[in-house]
């Protein structure tokens, strides 16, 4: 049978209709001896008198006079000429029969060496036993069992007092029965005989010494322990079989006395030192737990406690029979007895009903018990209320997500037919002096109005200081024209446009009206534009606007102007994009704060949809890739391209302003496809929608950034680097040359490209310097696989490549500044730390392992096992490879290798200057003097 307790205990009570034990004081009877024949022959009087079935008094005059106490009550009082029977029946019996019904009893005999104890607890023993019996012979509805076990405690050792070896026994600790004696013989019992006669031996087995008070005194505690188990026969051997188990235990002390007082020497003494160590323990626990149950009780001081620590507070009912001998010379100890029990009435015990099951209903209550725990793990309720955020937050960020794709198409779609448009409508030009203003109205198709360009002799003279506007209505008519005068404006339906720069423009042309019929294909839209000088690549002046279905469109420079499709406007939907993205981030990072890296499927879709924008790309580039700048200002406003002409360009941010908001470096716009053959932006466009084609399965497969994603937050981050070196130089160079600060930069000729790149014939040295410096950085700053393996393939040396070498160098110093001091750097509103960029990387690392079985056959596989140094017979070979994979900073052959290794598994085809080219990362050779030779190339419209 297994024992089972605790909350399962009061559980499988509850279940059985039985109620867990109450707090219940220890019983405390005292019972008077009469005057022993020794005692009559000395002429002892008897000084102590039960007056009534609960009080005892000392009637001794002297002591009164004492102001000792001459009356105690107690539970129940026995008057030396009461028999056992009486002490049994009306003190002890109730207690002791608990047994039977499951619960722990013991019954104690306390006083002083001859006072009566063993003959009290003899007779006490063999009552329950026979009432025990008596019970068993009237319940035949269920099976006892009877066992018997019987020590002593002789001078702290343990002994069984059922077995011939003599040896100690040890005392264990049980986490379920407590103290357990090991070793004890526990004899089942046949009968009421074979019970007497393990009494017996018992008795015989007991140490008894000759004292000088009592010729048979006994030396040791002893205890019997009579243990029942009970079962209903109608369950026994059936599944649910369950049973009542319970101890009664009689304890006969040995004699509370003083060593001294008992005369004893040598080996008594000995005794008498043990016996009292045994008993003060015994009272010190008693006195502890009668003023409750605060603090230690030491119960493991003696053996003696340690082994009725259940009776003595415990899970037990208890009862303590006093004994007292009446002489007048044995008044002192029989004050301590009464003492003592006086204590012990005021202890208290909680007993309970203790249950028993079968191995077998055991197992299957604790199998019910299990399955319960499991469910409740599976379902709590806060589980259940988190998981049903998370289900609503993934709704919400799948509902935004959609709607994010969906503004963006709009706003990709829109921006590439502009800016198709826009190359068409001037072919072969510079279109980035073009400052086109929100159209109102609408049309229904696409018209370019027939115009003539005005030029300023000042622009000839020195370059655009000032812009000249023209002013034209749809009809193509000019209506105004006026120096720099966007607000002159004066109806909704007319665009303001700069003249552009004369090295660009072919001047005095006039632009032919272009008419743009638009045709909406199987929810696709294309258009033909129609142009008398559109094979010319003449660029003329025009205003350009058209509706789709009803609905405005105005062609603008992505840039600076604004855009009208379906109600939005290019700024409202990039303004949109935004908001839904931050909602999307808000709803990512309240439930998951994981870095930006991170994998998961419903936030990569979200971060994916962030790297389309520009500012997100700028802070998806790498984990916490911004300069400090970055983090510091918000720029809401119109922005200018840096192509070093625009000083007075309208929109310009003032001076001070350490970035601009930068329209995204958009692929759909880059990518967009025209009808014509000979469209500019269908150069390259094989290698683009390659990369594309790259990217989108990027996205959608393992949430790898596209290049074109590394390459926009880049580019941003370095045109600010740019930016705010064009702010410095123009500042000490007008304080160099004492000019105004209104005069612009081209009036001095800095080239900003030079003093980044130095002297280009120590530029290749440089670059190696200045690559292993990055590549250290990246390692520390636990940068991303991707963003390294783009980096490094599409930074080989070039002298253009220098800006974006100082621009990653600067970002990852800062990085790496901000992580050593324990800070974190926020981006997009999240917080990246050290911890976490280490937390992203292994979420790399395990992406691209996950890529390995993807995108290498088997026999690549192997051979890049080999390669790596990986054994094929080794386990986890994909997670060693990846571990291995940007391990080693300062190995170039490493850096290369694993370069190109992640390259094949992202499906980055390295396409060297092509793919810069392609994304506008190259600068022109700097010229010094030509204000026209530095800055961003043409094939970078995003910047
Ligand atoms: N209530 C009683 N009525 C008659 N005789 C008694 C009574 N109590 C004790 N005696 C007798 O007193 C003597 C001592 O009793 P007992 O041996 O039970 O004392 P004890 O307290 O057990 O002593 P010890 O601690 O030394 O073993 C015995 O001879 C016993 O028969």
């Amino acid at each position: 049978m297994g024992a089972i307790g605790g909350e399962e205990l009061v559980k499988w009570e509850k279940m059985q209709g039985l109620s867990r034990g109450s707090d219940e004081k220890i019983l405390v009877l005292v019972r008077l001896r009469p005057l022993s024949d020794k005692e009559i022959l000395r002429s002892e009087v008897s000084d102590w008198e039960c007056i009534n079935e609960t009080t005892i008094l000392y009637r001794n005059s002297l002591q009164e006079r004492s102001g000792l106490p001459s009356a105690y009550s107690f539970d129940r009082v026995f008057r030396g000429d009461c028999p056992t029977r009486n002490v049994y029946d009306q003190g002890v019996k109730e207690i002791a029969l608990s047994v039977v019904s499951g619960i722990n009893s013991t019954i104690f005999a306390y006083g002083q060496t001859s006072s009566g104890k063993t003959y009290t607890m003899n007779g006490v023993t063999e009552y329950t036993v026979a009432d025990i019996y008596d019970y068993i012979q009237k319940h035949e509805e269920r099976a006892f069992v009877l066992k018997f076990a019987a020590m002593e405690i002789y001078n702290e050792v343990v002994r069984d007092l059922l077995s011939a070896d003599t040896s100690p026994l040890r005392l264990l600790d049980d986490p379920e029965r407590g103290t357990v004696i090991e070793r004890l013989t526990e004899e089942t019992l046949r009968d009421w005989n074979h019970l007497k006669e393990l009494l017996s031996i018992c008795e015989a087995q007991r140490q008894i010494g000759e004292t000088s008070l009592n010729e048979t005194s006994s030396r040791s505690h002893q205890i019997l322990r009579l243990t029942i188990e009970s079962s209903a026969r109608e369950f026994i051997g059936k599944d649910n079989s369950t049973a009542l188990a319970a101890s009664v235990n009689f304890v006969d002390l040995a004699g509370s006395e003083r060593a001294s007082q008992a005369l004893s020497v040598g080996q008594r003494l000995k005794e008498g030192c043990h016996i009292n160590r045994s008993l003060l323990t015994l009272g010190t626990v008693i006195r502890k737990l009668s003023k409750g149950r605060q603090g230690h009780v030491n119960y493991r001081d003696s053996k003696l406690t340690r082994i009725l620590q259940p009776s003595l507070g415990g899970n037990a009912r208890t009862a303590i029979i006093c004994t007292l001998s009446p002489a007048r010379s044995h008044v002192e100890q029989s004050r301590n007895t009464l003492l003592f029990a006086t204590c012990a009435k005021e202890v208290s015990t909680n007993a309970q009903v203790n249950v028993v099951m079968s191995d077998k209903a055991l197992v299957k209550h604790l199998q019910k018990e299990v399955a319960r725990l499991e469910s409740e793990l599976r379902t709590p309720a806060s589980f259940n209320d988190h998981t049903a955020i998370l289900r609503k937050k993934d709704l919400q960020i799948e509902k935004l997500e959609k709607e994010v794709r969906e503004l963006t198409k709009k706003l990709n779609l829109a921006e590439s037919r502009i800016e198709d448009l826009l190359r068409l409508a001037g072919n072969g030009q510079d279109s980035r002096g073009w400052d086109m203003q929100e159209k109102e109205g609408c049309e229904d198709e696409c018209s370019v109005s027939e115009s003539s360009s005005e030029i300023d002799p000042q622009l000839v003279a020195g370059g655009v200081k000032q812009t000249k506007t023209t002013q034209y209505s749809q009809s193509g008519r000019e209506e105004v024209s006026s120096d720099d005068e966007s607000t002159s404006m004066s109806s909704g339906s007319r665009y303001n446009v700069p003249k552009v720069n004369p090295e660009l423009e072919d001047t005095g042309r006039s632009c032919k009206e272009v008419r743009c019929p638009e045709t909406v294909k199987n929810g696709e839209r294309s258009h033909e534009i129609l142009s008398n000088n559109q094979r010319d690549g003449r660029n003329g002046l025009l205003s350009v606007h058209w509706t789709q279905e009803g609905e405005e469109l105005s062609p603008a420079n992505p840039r600076t102007a604004r855009g009208i499709e379906n109600g939005f406007t290019f700024v409202q939907l990039e303004e949109n994009i935004q908001r839904v993205q931050k909602t999307i981030d808000s709803l990512v990072s309240d439930t998951d704060e994981q870095p930006l890296w991170d994998p998961p499927v419903k936030i990569s879709s979200s971060r994916n949809i962030r790297f389309i924008r520009s500012r997100s790309c700028r802070a998806d580039l790498l984990h916490g890739s911004s300069s400090p700048d970055f983090e510091k200002e918000e720029i809401d406003g119109e922005t200018t391209p840096p192509d070093g002409q625009e000083k007075n360009f309208p929109g310009r941010p003032e001076r001070g302003r350490k970035h601009w908001n930068i329209p995204p470096f958009t692929f759909g716009a880059k990518a967009a496809k025209l009808s014509r053959n000979d469209s500019l932006s269908s150069d390259g466009s094989a290698l683009v929608d390659e990369l594309k084609s790259q990217s989108s399965s990027h996205l959608g497969d393992e949430d790898i950034p596209s290049v074109h994603t590394f390459v926009a937050g880049l580019k941003e981050m370095a045109k600010q680097q740019y930016d705010n070196k064009i702010d410095d130089q123009i500042a000490r160079a007008n304080s160099m040359a004492g000019k105004s600060p209104g005069r612009i930069l081209k009036d001095i000729g800095v080239d900003p490209v030079m003093e980044s790149s130095g002297d280009p014939a120590n530029w290749p040295m440089e670059f190696e310097r200045l690559r292993g410096l990055i590549i250290g950085h990246w390692q520390t700053c636990n940068v991303s696989l991707v963003h390294r393996t783009y980096f490094f393939l599409l930074f080989g040396g070039e002298p253009s490549d220098s800006i974006y070498m100082e621009v990653e160098l600067r970002r990852l110093v800062f990085l790496e500044e901000t992580f050593s001091k324990g800070n974190p750097v926020q981006q997009d509103g999240r917080r990246l730390t050290l911890a976490s960029s280490v937390k992203a990387l292994v979420r790399e690392r395990q992406m691209l392992s996950r890529l390995i079985n993807k995108r290498l056959t088997s026999d690549e596989r192997n051979g890049t096992y080999e390669k790596w140094g990986i054994s094929l017979n080794s386990k986890h070979r994909r997670l060693q490879l990846v571990q291995r994979l940007w391990s080693k900073p300062d190995d170039m052959d490493h850096v290369s290798e694993s370069a190109a290794l992640v390259a094949k598994l992202i499906r980055f085809s390295q396409q060297g200057r092509a793919i810069k080219e392609m994304f506008g990362l190259s600068f022109t050779p700097p010229r010094i003097g030509r204000r026209s030779s530095f800055g961003w190339k043409s094939s970078a419209p995003s910047l």
